[in-house]
Parts: structure tokens; sequence; C-alpha cells
């Protein structure tokens, strides 16, 4: 069953931190969140230029409601303003907290004065698992960081002067690795840099943090997977947001089921052509592969073989069942993120002309253009291949071809925006 995890916390119009972050890293997490809105800023990824401050009453009635009402497992506690202190620490009285002390943002805007952070360590740090990035350790403790040995010392200071059940001081700002203090015992997290947008980290790490708790986790495992949860959200936030994307893994589960389906409904139509087809079907076979979002490749396991008169494919449709057209297809949308399915035919001068006519945008390569290091290194010729036909065209290609490669034979290529789409340029083709 879902734990409650409570979570006050302002909201960032820009989608990328505060509540929209915490919503979907307790969701992500499995858990079912209670969002309490501390205040609305005016957000978006470059700047905060404003925030309107929540009345400290309505944030006090608004946890009132859901303590009533719910088990609460963990509480997160984000951006707050000093007025709203008080009602807080009265409201969440005995509740297991997480205080991510937000004093700035990323592009600077100054959340918390100075007097604010006074009534921070005096009425919430106590109790509480206090999770500041570096900048912030060194307001609450006094102490410059500049090593690990310096965030070891601040998180002792906040556990042992400032009467935090722990701290976690984190390295975002300095080398990645957390440092937790619990229990009298340190405790490094390592960690390596991830490549990817950083807007919402502070926030999903406390939150995750919180849902770890909540799940029953010892405090070492919870930083622990809260970490690893943030590294997984930067690294995959590519994307609209410039922030980290803390669902990257359902939505990555959830292509792996519709794009299951997809290519099964167009291979399924593709075989419905099998007379037509089954001339063009190649030697080695032909295979037809859909890439997700996650580039994610699936293919037709052992391919799409003629049979008797008309084609069959011999497996069914998985992942990483096609290498050739994966590394084919992978390399096609480095230039062009749209293109997400492909399927190899016999190549034919019959179907080359075909395409043009049809108005299909046609290029090509040559193996015997490439280089003596590409075709010593073997894996690279695809890669190869596929960026000398992009280059060639300067625009982008619904048909390459080459004359002899991958086991010799000729092959043409067929791309699209979606499996359905190649099925269509297929059927005109072979019509
Ligand atoms: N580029 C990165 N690669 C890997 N881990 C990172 C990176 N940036 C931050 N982290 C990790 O993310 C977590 C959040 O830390 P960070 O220091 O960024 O918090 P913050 O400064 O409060 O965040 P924010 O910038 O949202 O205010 C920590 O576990 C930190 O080590
Ligand atoms: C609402 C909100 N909370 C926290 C941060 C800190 O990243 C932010 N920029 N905005």
């Amino acid at each position: 069953m879902p734990m409650a995890v409570l979570i006050i916390a302002g909201l960032d119009t820009g989608g990328g931190a505060g509540l929209k972050a915490d919503i979907e890293t307790v969701s992500a997490l499995n858990e079912h969140p209670l969002p309490v809105v501390s205040a609305i800023t005016y957000q978006n990824p470059n700047e905060v230029r404003g925030v309107f401050i929540a009345p400290p009453e309505t944030i006090r009635e608004q946890i009132r409601a859901v303590r009533d009402a719910f088990d609460i497992r963990a509480v997160k506690i984000g951006l707050i303003h000093g007025g709203a202190i008080e009602a807080i620490a009265e409201e969440t009285k005995g509740l297991r907290k997480i205080l991510d002390p937000v004093m700035a943002s990323t592009s600077g805007f100054q959340f918390l004065s100075p007097e604010d952070v006074g009534r921070l360590k005096k009425r919430l740090v106590p109790g509480s698992i206090v999770t500041p990035n570096v900048p912030e350790a060194e307001v609450l403790t006094g102490i410059k960081i500049n090593s690990v040995e310096d965030m070891r010392k601040a998180a002792r200071v906040l556990v042992e002067e400032l009467s935090a059940e722990a701290a976690v001081v984190k390295g975002g700002h300095l080398n990645f690795t957390d440092v937790l203090y619990w229990n009298g015992e340190v405790f490094e997290i390592p960690g390596e840099h991830a490549e990817g947008f950083t807007h919402g980290t502070g926030c999903a790490f406390s939150t995750a943090l919180a849902a770890f708790i909540a799940k029953g986790l010892r405090l070492p495992e919870a930083v622990e997977k809260a970490k690893r949860f943030v590294e997984g959200a930067i690294r995959f936030s590519r994307g609209e947001g410039k922030a980290i994307n803390p669902i990257w893994e359902l939505q990555r589960d959830a292509q792996r089921w519709r794009s299951k389906e997809e290519l099964g409904d167009a291979v399924n139509r593709l075989v419905k052509m099998g007379e037509l087809l089954n001339r063009h079907v190649a030697e080695v076979g032909t295979n037809f592969a859909l890439a997700t979002d996650f580039n994610e490749v699936f293919a037709v396991k052992g391919r799409i073989v003629r049979y008797d008169k008309t084609v069959k494919p011999v497996g069914p449709v998985e992942l990483n069942a096609s290498d050739h057209l994966r590394r084919a297809l992978l390399k096609m949308r480095e230039f062009y993120p749209e293109v997400k399915a492909v399927l190899n035919l016999r190549y034919s001068e019959e179907l080359v002309e075909k395409a043009k006519k049809l108005g299909l945008k046609v290029s090509f390569y040559d193996r015997r253009e490439e280089p003596e290091e590409v075709k010593r290194a073997e894996r690279g010729t695809m890669e190869w291949g596929i960026e000398t036909a992009v280059k060639r065209l300067g625009e982008r290609p619904d048909i390459v071809y080459h004359l002899g490669d991958w086991g010799k034979e000729p092959m043409i290529l067929v791309f699209g925006s979606n499996a359905e789409e190649v099925v269509e340029r297929v059927r005109l083709l072979i019509s």
C-alpha cells in the first residue's frame, strides 16, 4: 500500500523544481504525495522573477486537513517563508521531517533572509533530517566548506550543536560526494558527475529521501537510494523542461510497452502484404526496428523471412533484436531525433527509382569510400554509412541504400517517424 508523504513546498511555474518535481518524485517511487503549497514562484529555467508567499494560516489549514485523514510517514519541507516557520513547526510536531533549507535558487534569487535562517535554525532544524547543499551548510554552521573533510565537520555541527536528527551535506556544488552524519556516525556517499540538467536536483533529492524513509528504510540506505534516484533524473533530463526528469523510469517503461505494441501491429500489417513483399525481402532477412525516446530499440527476433509465396516473422518483437538496424537508427536519430523506425529491403534499382518518383528523399553510401580506420574497426561501418548518407543529402533522408555491405548484400533502408509511416512507405514502394 502506498505511504503518505507530506510535501510542504513552493510551485515552480517552469515545472522543473518545487512541488511539481516533488509530486513526480513521490509518485515515481510509488508512494502518495500530499502537496501543501507554501509559495507560488514566478519562475522559468533561467530566473526567479518573484514569489507570492502563502499566508501562514493557509499553510496551517492545509497541513491540518491532511493530518486528520492520512497516516503520514514522512514530511519534506522545501521552499518556505520565515513567517510560516512557526506554523509549520507546530503543525508537523511528531512527524519525521526532512528539511531542505532552500535559501536561494540556483539562479541566485534569495528566498530566505538572515533572520529567517535564524528562525529556521531554532524551530525547524532541531529534530529534522536536514539536507543543505554546500552554500546552505556554510550559512547554517558558519563553517567554510572546501573539502569532504569540511562537509563532515558541518554535518556534525548540524547534529551535535543545532540538534538535527541527521544531516546530509550535498556535494552537488563540490565533488558529487554527499556526507551523512547520523547516530554519531559519518557516512560518505560517493557519486559521479551525471550529464544533464540539474535544476530541481535538491528538491528531488530531499523528497526521494522522504519517500524512502516512508518505505521504512534506514537512513544510510535511504540517502544512497535518493542519490541514485537523482542521478537518473539528471541523466534522463533531456527535453523541454531544462530540468531534471523524476519520472524518466515510468516514461521509459510506458514507452517500452507502447513501442512493442506499435511495432507488433505494424509487423502484422506488413505481413499482410506478404505476396507483394516476398521478392523484396533481403537474403539475410528483413527486419523492422522502432526506437523509443530513450533510444531503446525493438525489432523482430529472428527477422522477417520469405515463406513460400509470402513472408513471416520468425519470432516476436523484442528489445535489441537487431544490432544492425539499431545502430543505423540510433545514428540517424543523432541527426534527426524525430526518426523512430526503419526497415531493410533487398536492394533493387527499381525500388530506388520508385522511391524517387514518389518524392521520397533518397541518399546512399558506398563502402568503397569507407576510410581504412573505420573498416578496421568493423563495427563502425553502419554509423559511418548513415552519417555519410545524411551529409551527402544535406537534409533528412527517407531512404538510404548501399551497394554492398552487411554480408556484402546491397540493401535499402526505409526510415520513418513511426512504424506506420514505414509500412505505408513500403506499401507505396512495392505496389
Ligand atoms: N551533475 C550532477 N551529477 C550527479 N549528481 C549530482 C549532480 N548535481 C547534483 N548532484 C547530486 O544531487 C543531489 C542534490 O544536490 P545539490 O547539491 O545539487 O542540491 P541543491 O544545490 O540543493 O539543488 P538545487 O540546485 O536544486 O537547489 C546530491 O545528491 C548531489 O550530489
Ligand atoms: C519552488 C522552488 N523550490 C525550490 C527551488 C530551489 O531549486 C526553486 N528554484 N523553486
